[in-house]
């Protein structure tokens, strides 16, 4: 099962509205506080609650700090303006990581809450004009950061998410004040962040606040690699709302949406649709890379992928390649190609389908339950047992797979 979340930014993402909305999604908040433990800092405590706005459920996630904190979260120690504040509660870029590196965080989560805080530092550097090593965080602020940016990537992977994708992002507009002054929406550190990037941002001006912050543009930029609308033909798992704590007169809320690439097992309504196929010919491949790239291809959601036995130029045997996707996924399907194969090139061609409709339904057997594909074109109907539903109960029930096929068919017949 491959796990998409796609990110529903119609207002704005921060680092809190991110982690409440996975939590909104259904993530164990004792394994969440646990996981997020072993960054062995305290001075924090969480805060989860579960309310409605718009009388829509959802979550707000706070982080409470032990001591007051800071206005600005970020400032240079060279800027006279603001000597008089704590020069000594503060952590640099090198502390935080010392910090990560300490921690018994997975090497991946270390990794890519490095990436954030990394990011967030340069664009930081680049909007004071400063070096990177003199960007500071103040202690407080830097903890706030810290637990909303681990805890992102904590609650990813307690969901066991694949891959990312997100709506295109909305903004407000007009000005915020925070310690150094007036700071333009979208902030500028979020613009900084931008730069380089196709991370589409859309402003709505009936809102005149922050919906972006630096940490969630620096987590979207980290994670994302899609943007467009919702996914159309993934079934969607789960949803869930993470609440941000600025009244903007709208409804400000992430959704996050949870999605399974299964494409097998989704209800498919019409009895035409079209395909891509991307094929290469690769003649200097070896079976072991084959056999990965094939594997990889069908995790990451390809209909079907084969090999046909072909001569090319030469004389040289060698083998076709060919995947079966959905025509939105051309690019992400050749990248992967060129990426896993030898190839440097690959060719593709619509087509067009006609297919029988489908749904499922259960059948309660005396080796459990086990989903019945229905597939329906005119007065024709088709029904079969779930392979993998009856390989399992094969080998729970110590049967063979043909005795279990035939007790689904004896009932579906009876
Ligand atoms: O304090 C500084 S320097 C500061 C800079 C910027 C820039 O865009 S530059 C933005 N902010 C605002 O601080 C809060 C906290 O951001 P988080 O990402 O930690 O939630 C937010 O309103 C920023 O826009 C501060
Ligand atoms: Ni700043």
């Amino acid at each position: 099962m491959m796990k998409t979340l796609y990110l529903d930014a119609f207002s704005g993402i921060s680092g809190d509205m991110f982690i409440g909305a996975l939590l909104d999604l259904g993530v164990d908040f004792d394994q969440f506080k646990a996981e997020l433990a072993k960054l062995n800092v305290d001075g924090y405590q969480l805060h989860v609650e579960r309310l409605s706005k718009s009388s829509i459920y959802g979550t707000r996630f706070d982080v409470q700090l032990t001591h007051e904190k800071d206005h600005g979260f970020i400032e240079s120690h060279h800027d006279p303006h603001y000597e008089h504040h704590h020069q000594d509660a503060v952590r640099h870029l090198s502390d935080i990581a010392a910090l990560i590196a300490a921690s018994t965080l997975s090497e991946k989560i270390k990794q890519q809450s490095l990436a954030v805080f990394t990011e967030i530092a340069k664009a930081e550097a680049a909007v004071h004009h400063m070096p990177l090593e003199a960007v500071h965080f103040h202690e407080v602020g830097a903890l706030d950061s810290i637990v909303d940016i681990v805890g992102c990537f904590v609650a990813l992977d307690l969901l066991k998410v694949d891959e990312v994708r997100a709506s295109e992002l909305t903004d407000g507009s007009g000005f915020i004040h925070v310690a150094h002054g007036e700071m333009p929406v979208p902030v500028p550190a979020v613009m900084q962040m931008r730069i380089g990037t196709n991370i589409p941002i859309k402003q709505r001006t009936d809102i005149q606040t922050e919906l972006i912050t630096p940490t969630g543009m620096g987590l979207v930029k980290a994670l994302v690699r899609q943007f467009g609308p919702i996914p159309e033909a993934q079934i969607l798992l789960k949803s869930g709302y993470g609440f941000g704590k600025r009244d903007t007169g709208a409804f400000n809320a992430l959704r996050v949406l949870l999605f399974d690439e299964k494409k097998s097992m989704q209800t498919v309504s019409s009895d035409q649709d079209s395909v891509l196929l991307i094929e290469a010919n690769l003649d200097d491949e070896d079976g072991e890379s084959l056999g990965f790239a094939m594997d990889l291809l069908l995790e990451a959601g390809a209909f079907d992928v084969f090999f046909t036995p072909i001569f090319m130029k030469k004389n040289r045997p060698a083998i076709k390649l060919s995947v079966l996707c959905a025509p939105a996924e051309r690019d992400r399907f050749a990248s992967m190609l060129m990426k896993h194969t030898s190839t440097i090139g690959v060719r593709y061609q619509r087509m067009q389908r006609v297919i029988m409709k489908r749904h499922f339904k259960t059948v309660e057997t005396r080796f459990g339950p086990i989903r019945v594909k229905v597939a329906s074109h005119g007065d024709l109907v088709k029904q079969m047992a779930e392979y993998d539903d009856c390989a399992k109960a094969a080998r729970e029930y110590g049967t063979s797979l043909e005795t279990v096929k035939q007790e689904v068919d004896r009932l579906l017949n009876s």
